[in-house]
C-alpha cells in the first residue's frame, strides 16, 4: 500500500503553534571517519508527521538514529523536545528499520514486545499490571496478540514488521520513529500502521518516519530532504518541489529536450508521472522504460 494518507484526516490535537520537536544546529552524523550527514542545520516541529526522504544511503536512518539517541552526534548541536536527546531518550520510541535478532533466537512475540517496556521498568524490576497492559494493547493494536507465543522465526516478513511497531508502542512515548515502517508490507499491514500513525497524532504525540513513498511523504504534516545532508526541511509542499526532487534523486534525465526545470521558470513535462515512488523511478529507469 502506498501509505499516503494517514487517513486523510487533521492532525485532532496538534500540539502547540511554534513547538519544536527536534532543533539542529550545523549537525554533523558520521561513523567513525565516514561522514553519513554533512553539517545541516533544521528544526522538526512538535506534532504530526514528520517524513525523511532521500535515496538509498542518504543518510535518512543516521538521521533517525541520531534523534532517538543511538548515535551521538560527530559535532553540531541537538535537542529534542527542548533538551539534550540524553536527557529525553525515554520519551521517545525508536523502531528500527530491521530489527536484527539472530536466526534461531528463541523469543517469542510477546517476548518482543515485552522488551519494550525494559527501559522505564528496568531488566530487573518485576512487570507490574501497567506494563502487561500496556504490552497486551499494543500487540492488540498492531493485531499480532493471535501470535504471542510464536517465535519470531516463525512469522513473515510483514508480521515481523508489526511486531517491532508493537514493541515501540508498547514502550510508551510522546514521539514514535519508525524506519521505513511501510516497506514490504501488504496492503491491510499498511494500513494497520497506517491507522497507528494517525492515532498516535491525534493522541498529539509526533510521529517520524523514513521512506521511499513520495505519497506518503506528501501526506505528511512535514518533509524533511536528505541527501548526504540536509536539503531542506517544511511543509511538503515547500520541500517537495519538482527542482529539488530532480536534484536529490537525479531525474534530469526524465525530462525530455529542453531546459532544466528553474532554468526558463516554465514548467518542463516529465516523461513519466511525476507522483510515481523513487523506487518506482530508479526501477523504470534501470528497465530502460525511461530514455
Ligand atoms: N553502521 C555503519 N557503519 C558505517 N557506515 C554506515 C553505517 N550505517 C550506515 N552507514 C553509511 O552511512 C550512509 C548513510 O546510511 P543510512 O543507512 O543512513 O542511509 P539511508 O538513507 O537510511 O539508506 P536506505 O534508504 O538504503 O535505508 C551510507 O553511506 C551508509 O553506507
Amino acid at each position: 500500500m502506498s501509505a499516503g494518507s494517514f487517513e486523510n484526516s487533521p492532525v485532532s490535537c496538534p500540539a502547540a503553534a511554534g513547538a519544536v520537536l527536534v532543533e539542529a544546529r550545523d549537525l554533523v552524523l558520521a561513523y567513525g571517519h565516514q561522514v553519513a550527514l554533512e553539517a545541516s542545520s533544521f528544526q522538526v516541529p512538535l506534532g504530526g508527521v514528520t517524513a525523511v526522504i532521500g535515496p538509498n544511503g542518504s543518510g535518512k536512518s543516521t538521521l533517525l538514529q541520531a534523534i532517538a539517541g543511538v548515535l551521538e552526534p560527530a559535532s553540531g548541536a541537538l535537542t529534542v523536545l527542548g533538551g539534550s536527546v540524553r536527557e529525553n531518550r525515554q520519551r521517545i520510541s525508536y523502531v528500527m528499520q530491521s530489527v536484527v535478532f539472530p536466526v534461531g533466537t528463541p523469543m517469542t512475540v510477546r517476548d518482543v514486545v515485552r522488551m519494550g517496556r525494559y527501559p522505564a521498568a528496568g531488566w530487573l524490576r518485576p512487570f507490574s499490571r501497567a506494563d502487561r497492559s500496556a504490552v497486551a494493547e499494543a500487540m492488540e493494536q498492531m493485531k499480532v496478540h493471535d501470535l504471542a507465543g510464536r517465535h519470531l522465526d516463525e512469522l513473515s516478513g510483514g508480521q515481523r514488521q508489526r511486531v517491532y511497531v508493537a514493541q515501540g508502542l508498547a514502550q510508551g512515548h510522546e514521539v514514535l520513529m519508525l524506519d521505513e515502517p511501510m516497506t514490504g508490507l501488504d496492503l491491510n499491514s499498511a494500513r494497520t500502521i497506517d491507522r497507528i500513525i494517525h492515532a498516535e497524532t491525534t493522541h498529539g504525540h509526533s510521529v517520524v518516519l523514513t521512506t521511499h513513498d513520495l505519497d506518503e511523504a506528501r501526506a505528511a504534516d512535514h518533509v524533511i530532504l536528505v541527501n548526504g545532508r540536509v536539503v531542506s526541511s517544511g511543509p511538503p509542499e515547500k520541500v517537495m518541489t519538482r527542482a529539488n526532487l530532480e536534484a536529490v534523486y537525479g531525474l534530469g534525465s526524465l525530462h525530455g529536450p529542453g531546459p532544466s526545470p528553474g532554468e526558463s521558470g516554465d514548467e518542463v513535462p516529465l516523461l513519466v508521472d511525476p507522483d510515481c515512488t523513487a523506487e518506482e523511478l530508479q526501477e523504470r529507469e534501470q528497465s530502460g522504460q525511461i530514455p
